[in-house]
């Protein structure tokens, strides 16, 4: 597990020996490669609102380059000016999850003022609730400016960009959400993993508030740390539910609320924990394995079936451009649930193919659907479809896998077909998320220390 605080340990200056190219500071060959470690540079403020003005860098430790975004420092996702006023009118209903109870406030209220009170914050990305969230979800999405990453000079076509691709886009994600019922089932699903965490917890005697983030819809990452203020929480511990890291999802919301937290006296001096990532943990790979285990002793025979992950893409040029660690994580990821899978005495042979990709750059290959086509071709007659990004049912597990791809599979020979299902509230899996937690919590570091 790679835990950071908000501020983090690294400092933005040029390295001795590096050199400047296409805007990435290279580092020198002693900087240790293969872990990554995401730090903000404390900024002087200029005092001003303007969302156009970069104020606050990223860094990544990857591979290649300490990878370095200017941001503009956003007081809420971009929102379409018609969404801004129903967001607002919803703000207060749609904070948190339900455990912050009416009688936990007042608890609280009268608690006493050095008493400890701990927060997690678990980030998601959000989904659309209706087929009419679709569009405006879509534009939150896509002016992300870690979504879609453009060069300086351009930063100004941000937006535009955004409405006209998520207009141009929504007709064919509309279809996909009203193949599963309508919307996604993202916030019930997180909404129920926060209550299971939360109790979690409570069974090891840590009482803490759990909160809902998601990064483009409700409830925003944005409500939850406004809900987080009022509960008074004196220490945090930001939980994204993604194993893997990726400047596209982990690194977009810790972005968030980092800028958030800079401008605020209460939360810049609230101790936060960041979980950046948590594939590594043996309480996570041991659910997944459970899982593959459960679903491949439903074939006639097990042995023969082919393991198949799928792993939400992201485009080429983050991991070869911007250091994303997610390809090298993924990999390294499969790795321990294959080892463990083996320990177990399981030794089918395994495969990862990237998913969903979006629009006309190349994403990280090779790509799930051609990869399902040659599998038929080379005579592979089962495979088990196990989601690797992602710990919920989402969209691209309910629309893309177990329709699109399980109809493109059958059509190229695979006769024999599985998928595992996403961990959603599996109790290992739960019961290694609090325990994730309360070993963050020590670590948790102010923003002004
Ligand atoms: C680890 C998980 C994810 C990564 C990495 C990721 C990167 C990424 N996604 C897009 C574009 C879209 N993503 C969409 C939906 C979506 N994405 C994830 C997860 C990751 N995305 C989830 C869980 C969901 C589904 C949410 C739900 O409603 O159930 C969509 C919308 C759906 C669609 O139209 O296909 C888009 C668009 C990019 C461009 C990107 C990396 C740059
Ligand atoms: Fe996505």
């Amino acid at each position: 597990m790679e835990v950071a605080s908000l501020s983090g340990v690294l400092s933005y200056t040029k390295l001795p020996g590096s050199s400047l190219c296409n805007s990435d500071v290279r580092f020198p060959s002693s900087v240790p490669r293969g872990r990554h470690v995401v730090s903000f540079a404390r900024h002087s403020s200029n005092g001003s609102n303007d969302v156009d003005k970069p104020s606050s860098k990223v860094f990544v430790i990857s591979n290649s380059c300490w990878n370095t975004q200017n941001h503009a420092v956003l007081k809420g996702p971009f929102l379409s000016d018609d969404l801004i006023q129903t967001r607002n009118m919803n703000s207060q209903a749609n904070c948190g999850v339900g455990v912050c109870t009416l009688d936990e406030n007042v608890v609280a209220h009268h608690a006493h003022a050095n008493e400890e009170k701990i927060g997690v914050l678990l980030l998601n990305l959000g989904g659309p609730e209706t087929l009419q969230d679709v569009q405006p979800f879509l534009y939150n999405l896509f002016a992300d400016p870690d979504i879609i990453r453009l060069p300086r000079l351009f930063k100004f076509l941000q937006r535009p960009l955004a409405k006209l691709i998520s207009v141009l886009r929504a007709p064919k994600s509309k279809e996909g959400y009203a193949a599963i019922g309508g919307g996604s089932p993202l916030r019930k699903i997180t909404d129920e993993q926060a209550n299971a965490v939360r109790m979690a917890l409570e069974a090891k005697n840590v009482n803490a508030n759990v909160y809902v983030g998601m990064r483009y819809w409700y409830p925003f990452t944005e409500e939850a740390i406004e809900q987080i203020k009022q509960d008074r929480i004196t220490k945090l511990v930001v939980l994204p539910l993604y194993p893997q890291f990726s400047i596209s999802t982990t690194g977009s919301s810790i972005r968030v609320i980092q800028d958030i937290f800079r401008e605020d006296a209460y939360l810049s001096r609230l101790p936060v924990s960041v979980i950046l990532s948590w594939y590594q943990r043996q309480g996570y790979v041991n659910s997944m394995a459970d899982l593959i285990k459960e679903e491949l002793e439903k074939f006639a025979k097990p042995e023969e079936v082919m393991i198949f992950f799928s792993a939400h893409g992201v485009p080429v040029s983050y991991v070869e451009n911007a250091g994303d660690p997610y390809k090298d994580q993924m990999e390294e990821c499969i790795h321990l649930i294959m080892q463990e899978l083996k320990a177990r005495g399981i030794a089918n042979d395994h495969i990862l193919a990237y998913q969903s990709r979006v629009g006309p750059v190349q994403w990280l290959k090779p790509y799930t659907d051609k990869v399902l086509v040659e599998l038929g071709q080379r005579g592979v007659k089962s495979l088990l479809a196990v989601p690797i990004s992602f710990v919920s049912e989402h969209i691209e597990t309910l629309e893309e896998i177990d329709m699109e791809y399980k109809h493109l599979a059958l059509e190229s020979g695979i006769k024999n077909w599985g998928r595992v299902p996403a961990l959603g509230c599996t109790s290992s899996f739960i019961t290694d998320l609090a325990d994730a937690v309360v070993e963050a919590l020590p670590s948790a570091k102010a923003l002004s220390e």
